[in-house]
């Protein structure tokens, strides 16, 4: 397959090794010094975009691949509001575009068994949830994409509970979303039910950025030649 990548950065540069192991062509690498060198290539040239770069250019960079009419992999976070515009350019324009606040396996799993210990704790009401986040220094986006999911999981799950908040003490209808930024924690993600007598906790730690994207490499692959908006539901056919 013939790949670029747009953003070029930490996770671009593990999605370039992962894509070459897996016998791909890397087209164009792009990041912010050289996007007019994406406009020159033509859709021909590309099988799939993956877009891992910043979340103020992420809706401006999937538009473009849209309007080029390739399929675009999109795993960057912290521009959800406009991804609603993005979905329904893509069915305008009968084209793919593909979105996970997190590729990796393990987290999407995570994300299943978050759902379903919701659905056991939803009569518990002597427990208090709340979810934590730790990632690196360098991270542009709080909270991170992958603990909105989480919260959006429970809050489909759980009674009384309509919407999330960011390193503030929750109202009663509101989910904790506690964010902390240390070294290099490539991602670690807990979901913690507090009673006055006991704790549940369950987490998601990455050990490195090897598995978000390998994801995204395997969702480029699987995209090709498929219409519509999908996401890692789709891929994994939970
Ligand atoms: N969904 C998932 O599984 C995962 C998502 N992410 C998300 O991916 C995004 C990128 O993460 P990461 O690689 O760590 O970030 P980095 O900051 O390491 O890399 C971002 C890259 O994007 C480039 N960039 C910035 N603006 C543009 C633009 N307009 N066009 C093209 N490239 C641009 C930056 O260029 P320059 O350096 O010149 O500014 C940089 O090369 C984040 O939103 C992060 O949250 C990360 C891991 C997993
Ligand atoms: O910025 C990161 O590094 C990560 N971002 C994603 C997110 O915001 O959830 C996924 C992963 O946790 C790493």
């Amino acid at each position: 397959m013939n790949i670029v990548l747009l953003g070029y950065g930490k996770m671009g540069k593990v999605i370039e090794k992962i894509a070459l192991d897996r016998g791909h062509q890397i087209v164009a690498r792009i990041d912010i010094t050289n996007r007019h060198e994406f406009e020159a290539l033509s859709p021909s040239q590309i099988d799939a975009v993956i877009e891992f770069s910043h979340p103020s250019s992420a809706f401006e960079n999937v538009k473009a691949c849209l309007n080029k009419g390739v399929p675009v992999v999109c795993g960057t976070t912290g521009w959800l509001e406009n991804k609603p515009a993005v979905e329904a350019l893509a069915i305008e324009k009968d084209g793919a575009f593909f979105w996970s606040s997190n590729y990796s396996i393990g987290v999407n799993i995570f994300f299943q068994l978050n759902k379903m210990l919701a659905r056991l704790m939803k009569p518990q009401k002597q427990y208090s949830v709340s979810t934590t986040e730790i990632h690196h220094t360098e991270k542009k986006d709080s909270p991170s994409g992958t603990a909105i999911t989480i919260a959006e999981g429970l809050i489909e799950n759980l009674e009384g509970k309509s919407k999330w908040i960011n390193n503030e003490n929750p109202a009663d209808d509101e989910i904790a979303i506690w964010s902390a930024r240390e070294g290099k924690v490539p991602g670690t993600h807990i979901v913690k039910y507090i009673s006055d007598i006991d704790q549940i906790e369950i987490s998601h730690v990455a050990h490195g950025r090897e598995g978000f994207a390998l994801g995204a490499v395997i969702a480029a692959e699987w995209i090709v030649g498929k219409k519509g908006v999908f996401g890692m539901s789709d891929l994994l056919a939970f």
